[in-house]
């Protein structure tokens, strides 16, 4: 036995909706959302029981939460099985408990029999830890005297210990919980070698993608738009959501009675679900800022008020969704047409953007007429999607003032203003359901960054704390580990975080 035999690991990404919030509720709308490379990680290997008799036991264990553990016991019978969570158990984690319950059910009659009692007669330990950037580390840079920037964050240990509970933890509003889901509903399909994830890559990832949306939603006791499970499995793109209806039915504690039903649902070859996901991708040298604003706000509150007034003022709000909607569609359709020309001309593209870099977004339209043609295209085209972002956020404005609920609040359009005033800076908005939450930029520059980040450091109304992540080059779903993808390699050969986990 290697150090990594039988062991799997699975990593989903991050989110951040960067247009289409609440919009992205009705399928008539699209909305953009973006892949972190901050990434949630489920580990998987064998256990520490040398039991042949029933029940297996299940042990998954928390890190980051002063290694909070939670235990399960799972008896199989034929093709049902009975899951239980420990009696001794100090807490319930219904993500958790949902995922291996849900997924180790519709094992029980996907795998043969003798698969499913080889792989757990030993017992499962099971590892869950997300990248330091879905918990506020503000804790943790008190403790250690350091201010709150990038740079001291990159001091800080990966998947750090958050000083706290689940329950009391600042989330920083990348999804962790769509995040965690989609690893660990992928992982354990994956070490039990039912999904063969890199044979049939297309069925299987839509497979593991509904089983993960069936989870959250219930686990969430509402079908929200699944945009953060959508990227979670497949990275950045622009997405429309699958009707409400396909989950309806199974939306109910009592769905683990009729496991033949649900794999009905979920199985992609019984029941066409009609999300839509079309890949999307920053151009070239246009990179993600995040920042996590202390003051937070209730997503679930924000969306209930807000479909109010949609509720009691229709024709008033369903104007302003159809704006807004073209508005978002435009930003997405410009910002594709800046990356295909830099595809077509990467040297004038890059000359271009470095100008840019130079100047406030508010200065651009005066390089336009200084310079030859290509490169004009790209500055029309920065010019462009500045424009339209802004008129974007005209009608997030305009939403908080007709609906009365604060999705871009006054202190977030004078935080938002000041970063565009930086040289450099393309967009910045309020990310998702906006309030109190977070905020997002897109800089063409490590110089512009920087002046960014002395923007969030300097501003006096609210505390801005800077996230490491950018956008994600790996995409959704990746096996890190297991089934022919790095096995039994040297320690040393593997990712700092890979080995990281192995040790955790
Ligand atoms: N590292 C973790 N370990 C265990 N459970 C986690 C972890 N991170 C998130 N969770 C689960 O996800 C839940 C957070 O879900 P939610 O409140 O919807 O936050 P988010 O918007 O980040 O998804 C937590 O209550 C916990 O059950
Ligand atoms: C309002 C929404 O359309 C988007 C919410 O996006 P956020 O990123 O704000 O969500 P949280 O991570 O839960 O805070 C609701 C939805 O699409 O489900």
């Amino acid at each position: 036995m290697t150090f990594t035999d039988r062991t799997t690991i699975v990593s989903a990404p991050g989110k951040v909706l960067l247009a289409g919030g609440y919009l992205v509720l009705d399928p008539a709308f699209s909305g953009l959302v973006v892949a972190t490379d901050a990434r949630f990680y489920t580990l998987i290997r064998p256990g520490h029981h040398s039991t042949t008799t029933e029940p297996y036991k299940v042990v998954v264990r928390s890190p980051q939460f002063n290694n909070a553990t939670w235990t399960y016991w799972i008896t199989l019978q034929g093709t049902t099985m009975d899951f239980s969570p420990s009696k001794e158990d100090e807490s319930r984690n219904t993500f958790v408990e949902l995922a291996l319950n849900y997924s180790f059910a519709m094992l029980a009659r996907l795998v043969p029999a003798e698969t499913l009692t080889k792989t757990l007669e030993s017992g499962l330990e099971i590892v869950i830890a997300g990248n330091n950037d879905f918990y506020s580390q503000r804790k943790e840079l008190e403790t250690r005297g350091l201010d709150l920037n990038t740079e001291s964050l990159t001091q800080i240990p990966l998947f750090a210990s958050t000083h706290t509970t689940l329950s009391k933890v600042h989330k920083t509003g990348l999804g962790s919980s769509a995040a965690l889901i989609t690893s660990l509903v992928a992982a354990i399909f994956i070490h039990f070698d039912a999904s063969k994830l890199q044979q049939d890559h297309t069925t299987n990832t839509q497979f593991l993608h509904n089983v993960a949306q069936f989870v959250h939603c219930l686990a969430q006791g509402k079908v929200g738009s699944g945009f953060d499970v959508s990227s979670a499995v497949w990275g950045s793109h622009t997405y429309r959501r699958f009707s409400p209806e396909v989950l309806q039915s199974v939306m109910h504690q009592d769905a683990i009675q009729d496991i033949p039903a649900l794999l009905k649902i979920v199985t992609p070859k019984e029941t066409a679900w009609d999300n839509v996901v079309v890949p999307f991708k920053l151009a070239p040298r246009l990179h993600l800022m995040l920042a996590d604003i202390d003051a937070g706000s209730h997503t679930p509150t924000l969306v209930s008020n807000v479909l109010k007034w949609r509720k009691t003022k229709p024709e008033e709000a369903n104007g302003l969704w159809s704006r807004l909607g073209g508005s978002n569609d435009k930003v997405v359709e410009l910002l594709k047409e800046l990356d295909q020309v830099a595809k077509s001309n990467i040297v004038a593209y890059d000359r271009s953007i470095q100008k840019a870099s130079t100047v406030a977004a508010s200065a651009w339209t005066g390089l336009v007429n200084q310079t030859i043609t290509n490169e004009d295209t790209t500055l029309e085209l920065l010019v462009k999607i500045h424009a339209e972002f802004l008129t974007v956020r005209r009608y997030l404005r305009e939403m908080s003032k007709l609906s009365e609920v604060p999705v871009e609040p006054e202190e977030q359009t004078r935080l938002l203003d000041a970063c565009m005033t930086v040289p450099g800076v393309l967009m910045a908005g309020v990310p998702g359901a906006g309030g109190f939450d977070a905020i997002f930029c897109i800089v063409l520059s490590d110089e512009s960054r920087k002046g960014v980040e002395g923007v969030w450091s300097g501003f006096q109304e609210m505390s801005v704390g800077p996230l490491l992540c950018q956008e994600s080059v790996e995409g959704g779903l990746v096996v890190e580990l297991g089934h022919g993808h790095g096995d039994n390699k040297p320690l040393s050969e593997y990712t700092p975080t890979v080995q990281r986990l192995l040790q955790l």
